[in-house]
């Protein structure tokens, strides 16, 4: 009874959205993710909508054994044919289908009576129940429609098979209270209720779709249309991310209902539609945006550091989140600061020292949005501890193309001498830093490599991060250019003379006894 069953529909509705077009294979892919995230059924698409849209409903269907496959259907034996075909290899398969219930609806866009569409929905579900016995039954536009002759058709349709009504909110109208009671009123007047389960469907367009349908679950709906990212028609329809972790965070007031998803793969999903798609989130989006979990205030970061829960509801493992992040920018306090300073290793600093730092570090945030950890380690040679000799690019040389193996010669000075060096690789900017390599005398283990454009059109300035291991230390560096090998050349120097200063840093603090 308080079990709530995820219908994920980031697959037919979400899809629906402009932009969101799915080939069949990455429809495969996302189901196959979808399953994993423990959803009940998954809405596969639209089979009579297009041969490739078949085609993936029917490769769902054959894919996935550990949710419903469901696919959409008018009230038209054509399309539950098609939908009933592309089911058919599904070990648990859903037919839902639909007609409009709305005055404006069945007036403008149907031209049917009421009579006729209460009819054709009778005899679709009935068709529908040749095919498979778990039938769904929508109401296109329900919120908007007579109450009166609302009921009658979803007592219509659950006499005739159907095993759940949903009633949709199909353009984002109504308001939570108003939503909610109109569940209560179906439970009332709808006399065979109890033979289906209730289900809801919210668009958001006045971002209201997972606040209505939390009301709707509130009062008695135990089947919730959801997608990914709130994906959909649109504004898009309610979050899965955010209507399950409400119902997780809130048990206290959602009292025993509960879910069976995974919540631990929800990041997951949602990135790999982002990928797939093309797509972005919005950083402050709920659950999954890039800032759920950021905390860059330093009251924030104070409360957090001291106790996660005075900012935190909910722990990002707990959405498969990697960990929640403590930024550094303008907004930072001493306390974050001191606690990046020990996380990179600099325990032992004095007060004056990390009161110099932090100062310092201000002034820099104030003139860049966020400041990473390679930024703070300047800070720390620069300002305190600038002992040894940076190791600097004299020049680079570098040889490649389709049909030469990539060489390198690089020049560097490394304490006042100038060393030549030369490497092959297996493409320019790996034969660069091997010479690098050579000529230092030292290999590294290059841990991460990412390049991104600083401004735009084709010279743009290029800025390269690279994460290095050397002799067990890990450093990071950072090199920017227009040529982007030399940016790297740079950024794995830069990650080097990090190396050393800290070495050099390490080795001071030893030798003064602290
Ligand atoms: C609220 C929702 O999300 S509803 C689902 C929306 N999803 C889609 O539309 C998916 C993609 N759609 C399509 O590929 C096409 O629209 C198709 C294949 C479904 C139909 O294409 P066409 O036959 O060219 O019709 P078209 O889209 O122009 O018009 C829709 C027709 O379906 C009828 N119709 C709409 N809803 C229903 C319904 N639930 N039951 C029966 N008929 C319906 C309309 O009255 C109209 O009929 P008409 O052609 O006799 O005037
Ligand atoms: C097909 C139905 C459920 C729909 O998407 C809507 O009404 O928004
Ligand atoms: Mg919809």
């Amino acid at each position: 009874m308080n079990r709530l069953i995820i219908f994920d529909t980031t697959l037919r509705d979400g899809e629906q959205a402009p932009g969101f077009s799915m080939t069949v294979e990455e429809k495969v892919t996302m189901a196959k993710q979808l399953e994993k995230l423990g959803v009940d059924v998954i809405e596969a698409g639209f089979a009579a909508a297009s041969e490739g849209d078949f085609q993936a409903v029917n490769a769902i269907a054959e894919t996935i054994k550990d949710s419903t496959v469901c696919s959409l259907a008018r009230s038209l034996h054509s399309d539950i044919e098609k939908a009933g075909e592309a089911l058919a290899p599904a070990e648990r398969k859903r037919i839902h289908t639909f007609i409009a219930t709305s005055p404006i609806h069945m007036q403008y866009k149907l031209k049917m009576t009421p009579e006729q569409v209460l009819e054709r929905a009778v005899d679709a579900v009935k068709f529908a129940r040749n095919f498979t016995d778990d039938v769904e039954f929508s109401a296109e536009d329900a919120f908007r429609s007579e109450r009166d002759f609302l009921f009658k058709v979803f007592e219509a349709v659950i006499d005739a098979g159907a095993k759940t009504i949903n009633v949709p909110d199909t353009v984002g109208y109504a308001m939570p209270e108003e939503f909610g009671q109109l569940i209560e009123d179906i439970i009332n007047n709808v006399p065979n209720i109890d033979k289906a389960v209730i289900s809801v469907h919210c668009h958001n367009d006045l971002g209201l779709a997972v606040a209505n349908s939390l009301s709707a679950i509130k009062k008695g709906a135990r089947q919730a249309h959801v997608t990914i990212n709130g994906i959909g028609e649109r504004a898009g329809n309610a979050a899965l991310e955010e209507v399950v972790m409400s119902i997780k965070v809130r048990h206290d007031y959602f009292k025993d209902v509960y879910t069976e998803i995974n919540t631990k793969e929800i990041y997951k999903t949602s990135r790999l539609l982002c990928r797939i798609t093309g797509s972005f989130v919005q950083p402050n989006k709920a659950i999954v945006g890039d800032n759920a979990f950021a905390h860059e205030a330093g009251i924030h970061q104070h409360g957090v550091l001291a106790h996660r829960e005075t900012y935190e509801i909910m722990r990002a493992e707990d959405v498969g989140v990697p960990a929640s992040k403590i930024v550094l920018g303008k907004h930072s306090g001493r306390h974050a600061f001191k606690t990046r300073l020990e996380e990179l290793g600099y325990r032992n600093l004095s007060e004056e020292e990390v009161d110099k730092l932090f100062r310092k570090f201000k002034a820099l945030a104030d003139k860049k949005k966020e400041v990473f950890d390679e930024d703070i380690e300047a800070l720390i040679f620069d300002e305190l501890f600038r002992t040894y000799e940076e190791v600097k690019l004299v020049y680079f040389h570098v040889l490649s193309g389709n049909s030469a193996i990539p060489s390198s010669t690089v020049k560097i000075e490394k304490d006042g001498k100038e060393i030549t060096a030369t490497a092959c690789g297996d493409g320019p900017i790996d034969s660069a830093l091997k010479a690098i390599e050579k000529a230092l005398g030292m290999t590294g283990r290059l841990k991460d490599y990412s390049i991104r454009s600083l401004s735009a059109g084709k010279d743009a300035m290029g800025e390269v991060r690279t994460v290095v291991d050397f002799e067990g230390t890990t450093v990071s560096g950072k090199g920017t250019s227009t040529d982007i090998i030399e940016a790297s050349v740079k950024a794995y120097l830069d990650a080097y003379n990090r190396y050393i200063a800290r070495k050099t840093f390490i080795e001071k603090r030893i030798s003064e006894g602290v």
